[in-house]
C-alpha cells in the first residue's frame, strides 16, 4: 500500500503512463531503447501496482490494458485472427508460487500439468501455412495487427517453406539472433560508426523490419516455434502433444520440458538461470504454461496477457547508471586499459562498479564521456562492459577522455604503435609488467637460467632483492639462502645458473630483452644485421626498416624500447654486470639457425627431401608436426590440418613463393 491521496496517485498514474509509453516507442518502433528491460518492467510494475490500489484510475488505453507496440506504415498490415498478447512476469519464486495460487483457484479442483520453455529475447512472429506451404509470416505489432513481414521471414533458413500437411493451419514463434550473430553485427556496426544494437531483440527486430530482404538474409536470423493457434484439420489434448506434432513436421520446436507442479517449474527456472550462459541465443526468463489445452480455454485471458501462462524473468543483466570518471589499468604485458567507474549498480545479483573499455578506439567509437549515463550489461562471468551511451542525458558537463602519455604505475613513456588498438608502458622494468619480463628473460630460449622459475622470481621480488632482469646478475648467495625452499646447495646453484647466462649468444639476450614483437626469429635477424648492442641501439628506423624481415611494427618497437630512459638504464647495468652484448667472432650468422620450419600440402618448386636440404644448409631444421616450438609453417596447395593448428598457436605462416624468397635471398646475400 502507498497511503497516497487519490490525487496524488492519479499524477503518478499519468506521469508512469507518459513515461511507459515514450519508452515503448523507442523500444517497439525505433529499436533502440534508452533504459534496460529490467528497469522499464520496474515502470510498469510501479503502474500495475498503483492500478490495483486505485482501480477506478485505470484506463482502457493504460499501458496495463493493452499489448505495447505499434504498425508501421512502410508494411502491409496482418489483422490478426486472435490477439497476440503479452504475458505476465513473475520476478521471483514467490512470484510463481501466487500465480499457481490464482489458477488453483481459477481451476478450482481440476487437475493440471504445466510446461516450462525458454522465454527467447527476440520477436514474436505468426505463420500461416496453406496447403502445405508457407503463406503468411507477420510481426506482433499492436496485438490486434501486426506487419507483413513473409518475404523477411522467407530468408530464415530453418522455418519450411513446405510441409507435409495439406491443412491450414496458424503458428507462433519467436524470431531471434545467434548471440555470435549479434556480436558480429554489433562489430560490423561500430565499424560503420552505426549505433551498435543494445540488444539481440533489438536486432533482430530490426533486421526483421528490413524493406530489403537482401539485408535481412545477410543476418542469418534464426526461428523456434512455441504454440498452434489453429489447425484446420486436428485437435490436440496438450501442448506436449502439439510440440511433437510439429517436430514430426520438421519445425524447430522450442526447449521445452513438463513440470508435475510448481515446485518443479521453480527448479527448471533455478537451474536455467545458471545455465543460460551455455545456449547460443539469448533467454531472459522462461515460460510457464498450462500443459491441458481445455483447461487454458477455461482460464482465458485478460486484455494484456492470458491467465494460463507466466513470464519468469531473470535478473537484470542490463542496466543504465553514470560514469563517474575512467581510470587507467595495466595489464601484465603493460597495456593501457582503461576501465570505467559507475555509480554502482545491482546487477545479476552483485554489485557492478566498474566496466572495461577495452582501448582508445572503443571509447571514441561510442563516444563515451566522462559524466554519461549509459547502460551496462554483465553477461555470464565476463567482465560488464558499457553497451551505449544514452545521449538525450548529457547537460554538457560530461568531459572527453584522453589517453595520458605516460605510464600511470611507472612514469614510464608511453607508445600506441600504428595499426594496434593498445597503447602500452614501453618501459620492460615497469612494476606491473615485470614479472613477466624477467620470466622471459630467464625462459630457455632466452638466457636460460636454470632454477630460476615463477615461484623464486615472485620472492625475489617481493622481498625488493631486483627490481628488473639486470639485478639478477647483483645477487649474493646470502641474498638467497634464507628465502622459502632455497638452502645452501641450491642459492649456489642460482648463483652458477644466472653467472653461466652472461656468455649466451648475442641473439638470446636480444630476444631476451623482452623487446615487443622482437621473437626468436627476428632477434635472429637483428643479430645478423647488427654486431653489438650499440650498434643496433645508433640505428634509425629507416635503417631497421631497411632490412628485409624488419617491418615498420617491429622498427618502431624497437626505436621505442631504446629510447625509453629506463630501459637504456637497464642495458647499461647489463653491461655493467658482464653479459656479453655483442657477437662472438665464432657466432653463427646462419639464417635459419635453430629455427623449426614445418611444411603442410604440396609444394610445386621442391619436393621435400629439397626443401629439408635448404632449411638444414641455413642451419634451421624440418620437423614433422607444429608444436608451440614451431618458428614457421610453409603452406602449398590444400594445406592440411597443420594449417588450423598453426593459426591457433600463433605461428607464422608463409607460403610457398615466401619461402622461395626467403632462402633464394639468403643464398645471394651470403655469398
Ligand atoms: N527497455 C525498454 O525501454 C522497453 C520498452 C518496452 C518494452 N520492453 C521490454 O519488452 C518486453 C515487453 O514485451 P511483451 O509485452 O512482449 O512481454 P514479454 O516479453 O514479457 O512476453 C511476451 C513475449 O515473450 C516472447 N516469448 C519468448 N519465448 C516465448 C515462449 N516460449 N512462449 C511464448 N512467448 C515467448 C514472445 O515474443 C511474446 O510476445 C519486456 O521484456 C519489456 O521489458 C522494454
Ligand atoms: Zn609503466
Amino acid at each position: 500500500m502507498t497511503n497516497l491521496t487519490k490525487e496524488k496517485a492519479e499524477k503518478k498514474v499519468k506521469a508512469l503512463r507518459k513515461k511507459i509509453r515514450e519508452h515503448e516507442y523507442k523500444y517497439f518502433v525505433l529499436d533502440d531503447p534508452s533504459i534496460s528491460d529490467a528497469e522499464f518492467d520496474q515502470l510498469m510494475q510501479k503502474l500495475i501496482k498503483l492500478e490495483e490500489e486505485f482501480p477506478e484510475l485505470v484506463t482502457e488505453d493504460s499501458p496495463t490494458q493493452r499489448v505495447g507496440g505499434e504498425v508501421l506504415d512502410e508494411f502491409e498490415k496482418v489483422e490478426h485472427s486472435a490477439a497476440m498478447l503479452s504475458l505476465d512476469n513473475a520476478f521471483d519464486a514467490g512470484d510463481l508460487r501466487d500465480f499457481d495460487q490464482r489458477v488453483r483457484k481459477n481451476l478450482s479442483g481440476e487437475d493440471y500439468q504445466y510446461v516450462v520453455e525458454h522465454k527467447i529475447d527476440g520477436l514474436s512472429a505468426v505463420m500461416r501455412y496453406r496447403d502445405g506451404s508457407f503463406e503468411l509470416g507477420a510481426t506482433r505489432g499492436n496485438g490486434e495487427v501486426g506487419e507483413d513481414i513473409t518475404q523477411n521471414m522467407k530468408t530464415i533458413r530453418s522455418l519450411p517453406l513446405k510441409i507435409e500437411e495439406q491443412a491450414e493451419m496458424e503458428l507462433r514463434g519467436e524470431i531471434y539472433l545467434a548471440k555470435s550473430e549479434f556480436q558480429r553485427l554489433n562489430e560490423e556496426r561500430l565499424e560503420n560508426e552505426e549505433a551498435p544494437f543494445a540488444n539481440p531483440r533489438n536486432a533482430a527486430a530490426g533486421s526483421v523490419r528490413q524493406l530489403d530482404s537482401k539485408i535481412a538474409a545477410q543476418r542469418s536470423l534464426s526461428i523456434l516455434i512455441y504454440d498452434l493457434i489453429s489447425h484446420s484439420t486436428r485437435e490436440f489434448e496438450t501442448h506436449l502433444e502439439v510440440f511433437s506434432y510439429l517436430k514430426e513436421l520438421g519445425f524447430k520446436v522450442n526447449w521445452h520440458q513438463a513440470a508435475a507442479d510448481i515446485e518443479a517449474v521453480i527448479e527448471i527456472c533455478e537451474h536455467w538461470q545458471e545455465e543460460r550462459e551455455s545456449l547460443d541465443f539469448e533467454i531472459d526468463g522462461l515460460v510457464i504454461k498450462i500443459n491441458n489445452l481445455s483447461l487454458r480455454e477455461k482460464l482465458g485471458s485478460t486484455a494484456r496477457s492470458p491467465r494460463w501462462a507466466i513470464a519468469y524473468k531473470f535478473p537484470a543483466q542490463q542496466k543504465t547508471t553514470q560514469i563517474k570518471d575512467i581510470e587507467i589499468s595495466l595489464g601484465r604485458t603493460g597495456a593501457l586499459t582503461p576501465t570505467a567507474i559507475l555509480e554502482p549498480v545491482e546487477l545479476a545479483g552483485s554489485t557492478v562498479s566498474r566496466a572495461t573499455l577495452h582501448n582508445e578506439d572503443e571509447i571514441k567509437r561510442k563516444d563515451i564521456r566522462i559524466g554519461d549515463t549509459v547502460l551496462v550489461q554483465k553477461a555470464g562471468d565476463i567482465i560488464p562492459e558499457v553497451v551505449k551511451v544514452i545521449k538525450e542525458e548529457r547537460d554538457g558537463s560530461e568531459k572527453e577522455f584522453k589517453m595520458p602519455d605516460q605510464c600511470p604505475v611507472c612514469g614510464g613513456e608511453v607508445i600506441r604503435p600504428e595499426g594496434e588498438a593498445v597503447t602500452r608502458c614501453t618501459n620492460i622494468s615497469c612494476p606491473a609488467q615485470r614479472k613477466e619480463s624477467i620470466l622471459h628473460f630467464v625462459s630457455r630460449d632466452a638466457m636460460n637460467i636454470d632454477g630460476v622459475g615463477p615461484a623464486l622470481i615472485e620472492q625475489l621480488l617481493e622481498n625488493n632483492l631486483i627490481e628488473d632482469y639486470a639485478d639478477l646478475y647483483f645477487l649474493k648467495q646470502s641474498h638467497l639462502k634464507d628465502l622459502d625452499r632455497m638452502g645452501e646447495k641450491s642459492s649456489q646453484n642460482v648463483i652458477e645458473a644466472v653467472e653461466a647466462s652472461k656468455d649466451r649468444e648475442f641473439f638470446r639476450v636480444l630476444y631476451a630483452l623482452g623487446i615487443r614483437h622482437v621473437g626468436i626469429g627476428a632477434a635472429r635477424i637483428l643479430a645478423a644485421n647488427f654486431n653489438s648492442i650499440e650498434e643496433l641501439q645508433q640505428a634509425s628506423a629507416e635503417e631497421l626498416e631497411a632490412i628485409d624481415e624488419i617491418g615498420p611494427v617491429i622498427a618502431e618497437s624497437i626505436f621505442g624500447f631504446f629510447k625509453e630512459r629506463h630501459n637504456r638504464d637497464l642495458l647499461s647495468r647489463l653491461k655493467q654486470a658482464g653479459i656479453r652484448l655483442q657477437k662472438k667472432e665464432s657466432e653463427s650468422t646462419k639464417f635459419l639457425e635453430g629455427l623449426k620450419f614445418v611444411f603442410t600440402g604440396s609444394l610445386n618448386n621442391y619436393s621435400r627431401s629439397e626443401v629439408k636440404d635448404l632449411v638444414e644448409k641455413a642451419g634451421g631444421r624440418a620437423v614433422s608436426s607444429v608444436s608451440s616450438k614451431t618458428d614457421y609453417l610453409v603452406t602449398g596447395d590444400n594445406p592440411g590440418s597443420k594449417y588450423d593448428k598453426a593459426r591457433e598457436l600463433g605461428i607464422e605462416i608463409l607460403t610457398e613463393e615466401e619461402f622461395k624468397e626467403l632462402i633464394e635471398e639468403k643464398n645471394s646475400s651470403e655469398n
